[in-house]
This record gives structure tokens, sequence and C-alpha cells, in this order.
């Protein structure tokens, strides 16, 4: 028997859903497949002067909805099967957050660590050579993820242009603000999440100071410790991709971010300020409140989610938790915000950014802050009022949200689309 694929394990989701809806077979038959992944072998010049080759992908999932659209990943373990499970959730997300766009994801199977900035350019310059006529602003619209950032964006979208021949800002989001990038997207990411945890606070039990747990230490992962040690909440254990550190009164949030700045593991604090080295997997069932996975898919998994003591799993990071820990989790009330709502904030501030770049008008930073705790509190709360309206936890309710307005729109195209094509 073959074994379960990546996408496989992400349409358990679909399927789940589906059952609560009563939603043609067509419209499942279309969502179960990416409509288009295309592959490319990047060759570029290495400093020394000797070529080397990197395999990269872009999946466009699906544009019933509007543009494909979703981050690009560099890293030593990419797929083809994770950017379309990727490209899965972008296509759920968008239409959780009802931002006009389908979904979509790249990825450059690299360890960009290794390289130095003038290859990391060259390399980005040259995953849009390879996908430039996949891409762009009224098809499919990348932005940042995994171990890429604005300074990358800004390298593709320079790219993009030289090759259309003109600026076109819009075809590309998370770019630098020089460039048409847009004030809050930096925190996008964790803001929507912190927003989305503070409008629900009563219905999920929270109240008072609260311990916070954070597995990844990256972009999600800081821009969550700053907001809410903001609040004045405790950041209680955190952990990267060196290890985790751990300290019962708090965490020197200062001293992480030196670490981090510094080229270095949050280990590095380690015997200095309190904190203590504590084993990576260890950080999942650390005393705490609030767990918030902002690293990688499948961290949380059936071996360790009965360790898991927080009250809530704040999903910032994508696919964090496997379906087999899902159920574990809810079987231990432990309630889980899921990515395709807890991590939307990112998206819908590349969506403004995106509006502003074709409108070439610009807005404030407390008028994206506004617009973002807006949609993030009317999807959460219809979110979480399905959820109790059908008694299936905040993950299946969200699938459901999605999964309506994808069949609304696959059924309104009719039956002779070039969205079935
Ligand atoms: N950036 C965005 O706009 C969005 C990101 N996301 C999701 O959020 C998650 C994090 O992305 P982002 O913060 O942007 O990425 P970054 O590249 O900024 O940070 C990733 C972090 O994860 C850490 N990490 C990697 N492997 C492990 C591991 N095995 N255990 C613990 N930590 C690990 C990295 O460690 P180290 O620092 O040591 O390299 C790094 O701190 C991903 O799932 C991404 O898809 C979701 C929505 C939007
Ligand atoms: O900002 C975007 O367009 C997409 C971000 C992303 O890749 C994600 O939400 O997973």
């Amino acid at each position: 028997m073959p074994e379960e694929s990546l996408l496989d394990s992400a349409l358990v989701r679909l399927d789940e859903a589906a059952r609560h809806l009563n939603v043609d077979a067509d419209v499942i038959e279309k969502l179960k497949y990416p409509r288009e992944t295309t592959k490319a072998r990047l060759m570029i010049r290495m400093d020394d002067g000797s070529r080397k080759s990197f395999l990269a992908w872009r999946c466009r999932y699906d544009d019933t909805r509007g543009p494909t659209k979703g981050g690009i990943r560099f890293h030593p373990d990419a797929t083809a099967e994770e950017v379309e499970m990727l490209a899965f959730w972008m296509t759920f997300k968008c239409a959780v957050m009802n931002l006009p766009y389908g979904g979509g994801k790249g990825a450059v199977q690299v360890d960009p660590r290794q390289l130095s900035k003038a290859e990391l350019e060259r390399l980005s310059r040259s995953y849009i050579q390879a996908f430039s006529r996949i891409i762009g602003p009224d098809r499919d619209i990348p932005a940042p993820d995994v171990y890429t950032n604005s300074m990358i964006m800004g390298w593709m979208a320079d790219e993009y242009s030289q090759i259309v021949g003109q600026g076109s800002p819009a075809v590309i989001t998370g770019k630098p603000l020089a460039l048409g990038g847009s004030v809050g997207r930096g925190d996008a990411t964790a803001r929507g999440g912190y927003y989305l945890v503070r409008h629900l606070a009563e219905e999920l039990g929270l109240a008072g100071k609260l311990r916070i747990a954070i597995q990844g230490f990256g972009n999600a992962g800081q821009y969550i410790a700053s907001l809410l040690a903001g609040d004045g909440h405790t950041i209680v254990a955190v952990s990267d991709s060196g290890g985790a550190v751990h300290a019962a009164e708090g965490l020197d949030l200062d001293a992480l971010m030196a670490a981090k700045n510094d080229g270095h593991s949050v280990v590095h604090t380690a015997g200095r300020h309190g904190h203590q080295a504590i084993a990576a997997d260890e950080l999942v069932g650390v005393e705490c409140d609030v767990l918030v996975p902002a690293a990688l898919e499948n961290m949380i998994h059936k071996h360790n989610a009965h360790t898991v003591k927080a009250r809530l799993v704040l999903e910032l990071a994508n696919g964090p938790v496997t379906p087999e820990a899902d159920g574990i989790l809810a079987d231990r009330n432990v309630v889980v915000l899921p990515d395709i709502l807890a991590n939307a904030g990112g998206v819908t501030v590349s969506y403004f950014e995106w509006v502003q770049n074709k409108q070439g008008y610009y807005w404030g930073l407390e008028e994206i802050h506004t617009k973002l705790r807006t949609i993030m509190e009317r999807e959460g709360r219809a979110i979480w009022q399905l959820s109790v309206d059908r008694g299936v936890t905040p993950r299946t309710a969200a699938y459901v949200h999605a999964l309506s307005r994808l069949a609304e729109a696959i059924e309104a195209h009719g039956t002779q689309s070039y969205f079935d094509s």
C-alpha cells in the first residue's frame, strides 16, 4: 500500500470540514489537487568560481478566488510535496480571511546560512528568472517565509522588474519600505495572532499574567515574544534550530535578541540571565499557559502531544500540529487556534501592501494595525462562534468557514470555466 503523502495528511482537514458542510463533490474534487506545480533547477556561480545547482518549485494550488498568494521558503529539507501542502494551506488561509486570493507557495532546497550575501542574491534572482512566467501581480504573488526576508523580496522584485521592463512592485510582498513595502508587514504574522488571542481571551479562559513558551525564534517567534512581553506576560521558554532555553521566572528578551542578532542560537544565553538550557523537544512540555509553535511543520506529534501543559496552542507556524496530535490535544481540552487563522496576519498585511502598490497611495502604521485587527477579530469571532455552534474544534470550524467561501466561488464560476482547466 502506498505511503500517505504530505498533502494527503493535510487533506484530512478538508475531509473533516466537508462532513460538516453540504458541498458538491465537484468542489472537493477541485480542492484535492494543486492546479500546477513547476520545478526548476537553479544554477548559480559561487564566490569561488564554481557552479552549484539547487532544486526549486512554485506551486499555484488554487486560483478560484483570485491570484495565488504565498511565501517562498529557503530550506535544505524543502520538497515538492511540502510546497504543495503549504500552498493548500494558503488557499484555505486566504479564504478564511476573505482575501481576494487563491493559494500558492514556493521553495528552494538550500541552506541559505551556508551562502554568502552575494551568492544569496544570485540565487534569489535566479529563482525569479526561472519562475517569471508563472508569477505576476495578477497571477501569483510571492512573499517571505522561512529563511527568506525583505532583503530577498527586494532583490526578487528588482529582478522581475528587469525582466518585464518596468517597475512592478505588486508582484511580490514583504519588500523593503524603500521598494514599495508596507509599514507593519514585519511583525504582521505575530501581531495577527496577538490580536486574535487578546480578542478571544475571555472565551479562552485567559486572564492575568500568562506564561508563554515559543518554539522558533525568527520573524514570527521574536515578534510574538515582544508583543506578549509588552503586555506584561512572561516568556518562560524559547527554542531555535540550535536548542532551547528555559527560565520559570522569565527569560531576558534583550539577551535573546542580542544573541540572534549576533548570529548565535538562543542556547548561547544559557548559564547567564537565569537561563537554563533544555532539550529542544522539552519545550513542548514546559509548564506554561500558552504554547506558540513558530518554527516548522509536524513539531507537535503523537509522541509529544500528551506532554503539552499549555491551555492554548497558538499556531504561528504552518502545520505544527499533526492530525493525530490534534486528537490528543482535543481529548485533553487544550484549545488550538489553527494556523490558517492564527498566522494569517502576515498574508493580510501582504494584501494591504499589494493594494497600496496598485493604488500608488500608502497608509500609515495606525491604519494598517486597525485594518489588521478588524479582520482578525471579525474572522476569529466568526470561527469561534462556528466552533461553539457546531461543537467542533476551532480548526475544523476554520476549514468549514473557508470551504463555504471556496465552494461558493467554485460554483459561481460555472461548469465551463477556465478555472476548471
Ligand atoms: N514570515 C511570515 O510572514 C509567515 C510565516 N509563517 C510561518 O511561521 C513559521 C516561522 O516562519 P518565520 O518566523 O517567518 O521564519 P524564520 O526563518 O524567520 O524563523 C524560523 C525559526 O524557526 C527556527 N527553527 C528551525 N528549525 C527548528 C527546529 N527544529 N526547532 C526549533 N526551531 C527551529 C529557526 O531557528 P534558527 O534561528 O536557529 O535558524 C528560526 O528561529 C513557519 O512555519 C512559516 O511558514 C506563517 C505565516 C507568515
Ligand atoms: O504574505 C504572504 O503573502 C504569505 C505568507 C505565507 O507564506 C504564509 O502565510 O504562510
